[in-house]
């Protein structure tokens, strides 16, 4: 960055500068004409030492990036333009400017120091007016931004807790959502029932008509669940072709009734492959465990999981409690 001037004795006038529109044009000329003005090579970045001062862009452009270690909003930074001004808040607020300046071309800069910024304030309302305004776009550009950003934050975390092949909650949703449901449950005094879930002779359906129709059965499988369980419970993806329905507020007698309804209809649904031909009915076996005095998450699932296993080694396509 090399000085090459003043504003006086340079080319630019009042009216190429956004900020000084609409003030009284001799004075803020009379009072900007000592300002140096700077030219920054392309790719050369801008070091603020001492106090931030307000920069105005003459000609090129700048790129800002406000400082990501503060937690800014916007990291991906503007584009200042001819005209356009940046630095004018840390001028305000006497705070060290950390914004990161690169040039995108070769720039010529009219620098104006924080002394002289506040004397033009005092002087000229079009000036305060103007940067009242200007700090106002800032504001709501940033807040649109922070919004976008909590709406981008929202998704991606939805995805993260959802299997991508049937939609169903998925395990980390799981560890994370099954110590609170139960913690609930036994604030209020509820009971709380689980109920895994294994499709049959899977690895069989897989090996016979491949694993594009292992998946539509998955997803059927999960379209059981989904649509047979109330609003008030949960249907989670537990790993390859192992499911589970959280039931809070249910205890044994209902989770076993809700568990046979779930059979049945696992029974009842066809899979297409393709939406061509209906392949073989799917099956699945059942675990039922309820919240007892002493399990933990972990138990309980352990539970649900012994009970699956005895409804496997019983014949399958049925359903064991853990009593
Ligand atoms: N298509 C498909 N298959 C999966 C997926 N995840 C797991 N599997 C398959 O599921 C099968 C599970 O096989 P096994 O654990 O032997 O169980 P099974 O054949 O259902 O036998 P039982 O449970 O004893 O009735 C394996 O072949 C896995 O490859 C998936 O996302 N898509």
């Amino acid at each position: 960055m090399e000085s090459i001037g003043t504003f006086g004795a340079s080319p630019y006038t009042i009216r190429d500068l956004h900020l000084f529109r609409d003030t009284h044009e001799a004075s803020v000329a009379a009072a900007l004409a000592p300002c140096v003005i700077n030219r920054v090579a392309k790719g050369e970045q801008l070091r603020e030492r001492g106090p931030a001062r307000l920069y105005i862009v003459l000609s090129g452009s700048l790129a800002v990036v406000p400082d990501t270690k503060a937690g800014s909003a916007d990291t991906f930074g503007t584009t200042v333009r001819p005209g356009e001004s940046v630095g004018e808040q840390s001028v305000l607020d006497e705070a060290v400017n950390r914004e990161t300046m690169t040039a995108l071309e070769d720039c010529e800069l009219l620098v104006i120091e924080p002394d002289l910024v506040w004397r033009l304030i005092d002087q000229s309302n079009g000036l305060a007016r103007n940067l009242l305004r200007l700090l106002s776009f800032r504001i709501r550009a940033a807040n649109a931004q922070l919004r976008r950003r909590q709406k981008l934050g929202e998704f991606y975390r939805q995805l993260s807790l959802n299997d991508s092949l049937t939609g169903l909650y998925n395990r980390a949703w799981l560890d994370d959502a099954l110590p609170r449901l139960i913690a609930r449950c036994r604030e209020h005094g509820n009971p709380l029932s689980i109920v895994m879930v294994d499709l049959d002779h899977f690895k069989k359906l897989n090996d016979t008509h491949g694993h594009v129709a292992g998946d539509s059965a998955l997803c059927a499988a999960a379209s059981v669940l989904r649509d047979a369980l109330r609003p008030t419970d949960f249907a989670v993806r537990y790993g390859g072709e192992e499911m589970m329905a959280i039931l809070p507020d249910a205890g044994a007698e209902l989770a076993l009734k809700i568990a046979e309804r779930l059979r049945q209809r696992m029974r009842e649904a066809v899979v297409f492959e393709g939406m061509r031909l209906p392949l073989p009915h799917i099956t699945g076996s059942f675990g039922v465990a309820t919240l007892a005095p002493g399990l933990d998450d972990r138990a309980l699932i352990a539970a649900a999981d012994c009970a699956l296993y005895r409804a496997k080694e019983s014949g399958r396509d049925r359903i064991c409690t853990t009593d």
